[in-house]
C-alpha cells in the first residue's frame, strides 16, 4: 500500500514537494522505489534524436556503435538533469524506475529490446554516476586535481589530438581517485567527468564533448537549465537541488556551439564588409579620375576623332599651339557670355574682352552631344591645319566639365555670312564679291 505521504490521483502518486524532496535526497525507509511509477522518473529523452540509434542498434554488427549511442542518450539526460539539480544522476529511489522508463522509451524509439542487455542498461550503463562517494557535481569539482581535466578539455575537443589529451587526463585523474581497475567504476566515473565537464555551460561545447567521449555523432542536443527536467512529471512544481556549479572565473553566458557559430560568423561579416568597402573605394576613386580626366580630355574619352596630341599642335609652318583658356576667364572676357554677337548652328557666339587687352569671338557649345563634340574636334583639327590670311584663326580653346569653347580671332566687321545676308548691310559690290571667292578658293587650295 502507498505510503501516508502520497496520495493516489488518476492511479498515480502525487507526493508533496516538501516530502518529494526529501524523498530524493535522503529516502526514509517508508519511501520505497515501488511508491513511484515510470513517468516519475526525472530523466528526460524529449530532446534527442534516436534514429542513428536505432539503425546501428538493428544492426547485429553494430553491436558496439549501439552501445555508444544509449550510453551517451543516457549521460546526456543525466547532464542535462545534473544542470538544474548539481547531482550526478537520479537518487537511488529512482534508480529502479529510470531503469524502466529508459528501457521503455528505448524501445518506444526503435531500439530493440536485447540492446538493453548486450548494452548492460543497469549493470554497466547505470542512471547514476556516484563516482568514488561523489554524488554531485561540485563534489567531482572539488576532488584533487579535476582542474586539470578541465584545463586539457577545454581545447577544441572535435579535433582527434585534443579529444584523446582530453581523455587521457581523465583516465590519469580517474586512477588517482579510485586507484583500481574496476572498469565498471572506472566508465561510471568517466561518464560523472563528461556530466561534470558539461554542466560548465560556455566554457566547452557541447556537442563535441558528446562526440569525444562517446564516439557518436548525430545525437541532437540542446543543453541548458530551460530543457533540463529537474522534476518528476507528476511534481512539476519541485526543485530537486541546487544548479550544477560552474568553474569561477570564465564565461558561462552562451554555450560553446552557440560561440561557434557566431564568432566566425561575425569575423567573416567583417572581412566581407571590408571587402565590399574596398570595391566601393576603388569604384569612387577611378570613377572620379574618370571625370576629372574628362573635365580634361572630354572628347578622347567618347570618341577617337578627338586626338589631342595631334590636334592641338600644328607642325607645319609656324602655327602655334593653342592656347587654353579656362572657363572663368572666357566668363569673365565674355561679361558671363552676356556680350552676344551671333548664333551658328555650332552654338552662341559672343564678343570676348580678355585681361591681357586681346578680344576674341568665343563660341560656345550649346550641348555636349556625341555629334557636338565630333563637330568641336573637325573644327580643331581643321583650323589647326588651315592657316591663311583670310581666314580666320583659332585662338584657342576651353573645355570644362560640360562646357566646350573655340575662342577665334575678333573679326571687327562681322562675317562673310553677315555681309552678304545681313538685311541691314549696304550690298557687296560684284566686283568685291568675286574679290572674295578667289582669296576663299586661294585659301583653300594653297
Ligand atoms: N570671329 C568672329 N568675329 C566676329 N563675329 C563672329 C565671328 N565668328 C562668328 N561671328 C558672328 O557670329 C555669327 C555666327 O557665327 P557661326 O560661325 O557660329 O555661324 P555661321 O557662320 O552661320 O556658321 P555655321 O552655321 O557653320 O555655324 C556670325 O554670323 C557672326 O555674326
Amino acid at each position: 500500500s502507498p505510503s501516508p505521504a502520497a496520495t493516489a490521483v488518476g492511479g498515480q502518486f502525487l507526493l508533496s514537494p516538501i516530502v518529494y524532496e526529501r524523498a530524493i535526497r535522503d529516502p526514509p525507509a517508508f519511501i520505497k522505489s515501488s511508491d513511484f511509477s515510470s513517468a516519475d522518473c526525472p530523466l528526460d529523452f524529449s530532446w534527442a534524436n534516436f534514429t542513428l540509434a536505432s539503425a546501428a542498434c538493428s544492426d547485429p554488427t553494430q553491436r558496439a556503435a549501439c552501445c555508444r549511442y544509449i550510453n551517451a542518450f543516457v549521460a546526456i539526460s543525466i547532464a542535462r538533469y545534473a544542470n538544474a539539480t548539481g547531482r550526478l544522476g537520479v537518487p537511488p529511489a529512482f534508480a529502479e524506475i529510470c531503469l524502466s522508463s529508459v528501457s521503455e522509451t528505448f524501445k518506444l524509439q526503435g531500439i530493440p529490446t536485447d540492446a538493453d542487455v548486450f548494452c548492460g542498461l543497469g549493470p554497466k550503463i547505470r542512471v547514476s554516476y556516484q563516482c568514488a562517494g561523489r554524488d554531485t557535481v561540485l563534489e567531482m569539482m572539488q576532488s584533487p586535481n579535476f582542474n586539470d581535466v578541465i584545463g586539457s578539455c577545454r581545447g577544441a575537443l572535435s579535433l582527434d589530438i585534443t579529444c584523446k589529451t582530453c581523455l587521457n587526463y581523465g583516465i590519469v585523474y580517474l586512477h588517482r581517485l579510485i586507484g583500481s581497475d574496476d572498469n565498471v567504476a572506472l566508465s561510471v566515473c568517466r561518464n560523472a567527468i563528461f556530466v561534470t565537464l558539461a554542466t560548465q555551460g560556455g566554457i566547452l561545447s557541447y556537442d563535441d564533448i558528446v562526440t569525444c567521449f562517446f564516439g557518436v555523432q548525430g545525437i541532437t542536443t540542446f543543453p541548458g537549465p530551460s530543457s533540463v527536467t529537474s522534476t518528476p512529471a507528476s511534481s512539476p512544481n519541485v526543485t530537486v537541488d541546487s544548479p550544477a556549479p560552474k568553474i569561477k572565473g570564465l564565461p558561462q553566458k552562451h554555450p560553446q556551439h552557440y560561440r561557434i557559430t557566431v564568432i566566425p560568423g561575425i569575423g567573416i561579416g567583417v572581412i566581407l564588409l571590408a571587402v565590399l568597402l574596398q570595391i566601393i573605394l576603388v569604384v569612387l576613386i577611378r570613377r572620379k579620375s574618370r571625370e576629372l580626366k574628362n573635365a580634361e580630355f572630354p572628347a578622347q574619352n567618347q570618341d577617337n576623332t578627338f586626338h589631342h596630341n595631334q590636334s592641338w599642335r600644328y607642325t607645319e609652318g609656324q602655327s602655334p599651339m593653342f592656347q587654353k583658356y579656362s572657363y572663368k576667364e572666357t566668363m569673365k572676357a565674355t561679361d558671363n557670355f552676356s556680350t552676344v554677337i551671333g548664333k551658328g548652328g555650332f552654338g552662341t557666339v559672343c564678343k570676348a574682352q580678355f585681361s591681357d587687352g586681346s578680344v576674341a569671338a568665343v563660341k560656345r557649345m550649346d550641348k555636349v552631344s556625341r555629334q557636338a563634340e565630333e563637330e568641336f574636334c573637325r573644327e580643331m583639327e581643321l583650323l589647326a591645319r588651315l592657316h591663311h590670311r583670310h581666314l580666320v584663326t583659332l585662338k584657342g580653346f576651353c573645355i570644362e566639365k560640360k562646357e566646350r569653347f573655340l575662342v577665334y580671332e575678333y573679326m571687327v566687321n562681322g562675317s562673310l555670312k553677315d555681309h552678304l545676308h545681313s538685311s541691314g548691310r549696304k550690298p557687296l559690290s560684284w566686283q568685291t564679291r568675286l574679290q572674295i571667292a578667289m582669296d576663299v578658293a586661294n585659301a583653300l587650295v594653297s
